[in-house]
């Protein structure tokens, strides 16, 4: 028996929100009273795959074969599946993510597993397996009851803060059966979001709107992200405007993010823009209308205007 987390690899490096999907894998193994393996797919270098022990795996099962290179659900999916079978594991847990997603129906199918996803605490373990979830965009929660001998947790980024110790795991490799149909779909090229710090896996977001008046402002938005080492987002009628990439664009419609904190800059704060970052753990404003609807979802405001605030705000903090 075991708990198996499937740990993704984002260019040869355990992804951080994969670095919380072991930590939590580990700590429902301490929970159930089993151990924490992990499943690697794809190229790592071994120090890198035997980094997962650090976060509480003991052990690492390694599928390398060459196909699965470039992330693909489908593949992906029957290659978790095996190893939940090898080591009769009766919870799989991994970190929400666009492959995660197209990987957790599948495999749900494949173990005949009970599933919750945006899962945002460890399980409740007193009365059955019960698990607490986000729903409706972080509106509400849902408490999900699992009763299927085998159990899914796809769990939201920030849902629990991973500690690490000096540990390495050993490293078995692994090479399930795979066939044709795993490669129906197949990923022919992926085009990635430049800068140094991804949106997606972000843990400070500096955000901005149409308050900023155009593109050629959005200078001082850049210098704040970067002083502070953080990915820049914005709302989607920028985006609507070419005035950033989509890749950029958070709410109902575009990105859903939930870093540590985000730092919203000339935003209204509209409906279908919280829905994308509400689940952000600390949220600034800056908006000179202080009326504007973003403060009442706000941690920290300032009101005022953003040529003004936001070079200050960058200066102090190059300061610090
Ligand atoms: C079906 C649907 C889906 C949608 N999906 C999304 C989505 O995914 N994401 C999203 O963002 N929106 C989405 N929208 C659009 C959304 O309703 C809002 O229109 C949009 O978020 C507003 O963007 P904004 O805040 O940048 O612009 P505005 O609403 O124009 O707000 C600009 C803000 O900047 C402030 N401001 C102006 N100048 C300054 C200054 N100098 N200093 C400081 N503050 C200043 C103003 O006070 C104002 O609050 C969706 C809408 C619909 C109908």
């Amino acid at each position: 028996m075991s708990v198996l987390i499937f740990a993704e690899l984002d260019e040869g490096k355990i992804k951080k929100s994969s670095q919380e999907a072991l930590f939590y894998g580990a700590k429902v193994a301490e929970q159930t009273g089993t151990s924490a393996t992990a499943i690697i797919i794809g190229a790592a270098d071994d120090s890198e795959l035997a980094s997962a022990g650090r976060f509480g795996a003991t052990k690492v099962l390694h599928a390398a074969d060459a196909r699965l290179n470039e992330p693909n659900g489908m593949a992906y999916a029957t290659v978790v599946a095996a190893a939940a079978q090898q080591e009769s594991s009766t919870v799989i847990v991994l970190a929400k993510s666009s492959l995660a997603d197209a990987m957790t129906a599948r495999l749900a199918g494949k173990l005949k597993a009970g599933l919750a996803a945006n899962v945002i605490e460890l399980p409740d373990l007193s009365n059955g397996f019960r698990v607490k979830s986000s729903i409706y965009t972080g509106k509400a929660f849902a408490f999900n009851e699992l009763k299927a001998d085998i159990k899914i947790l796809a769990i939201r980024k920030n849902t629990i803060t991973p500690e690490e110790t000096e540990a390495t795991a050993p490293v078995d490799s692994f090479s399930p059966s795979l066939n044709d149909a795993d490669f129906a779909i197949s990923v022919k090229s992926t085009e990635k979001a430049s800068g140094d710090v991804l949106l997606p896996e972000a843990d400070l977001v500096v955000s901005a709107g149409r308050g900023l008046k155009g593109p050629e402002n959005w200078g001082i938005v850049e210098e704040l992200a970067q002083a502070l080492h953080a990915a820049t987002a914005c709302s989607k009628p920028v985006s609507d405007l070419d005035w950033r990439p989509h890749a950029e664009h958070v709410g109902q419609t575009g990105l859903k993010i939930s870093p540590n904190l985000y730092i919203a800059c000339g935003i209204s704060g509209a409906i279908q823009h919280l829905a994308g970052v509400n689940s952000s753990k600390v949220i600034v404003v800056i908006n000179k209308d202080p009326e504007a609807p973003f403060f009442k979802s706000a941690d920290y405001g300032i009101v005022g205007d953003v040529f003004d605030v936001l070079p200050r705000l960058t200066k102090a903090v190059k300061a610090l």
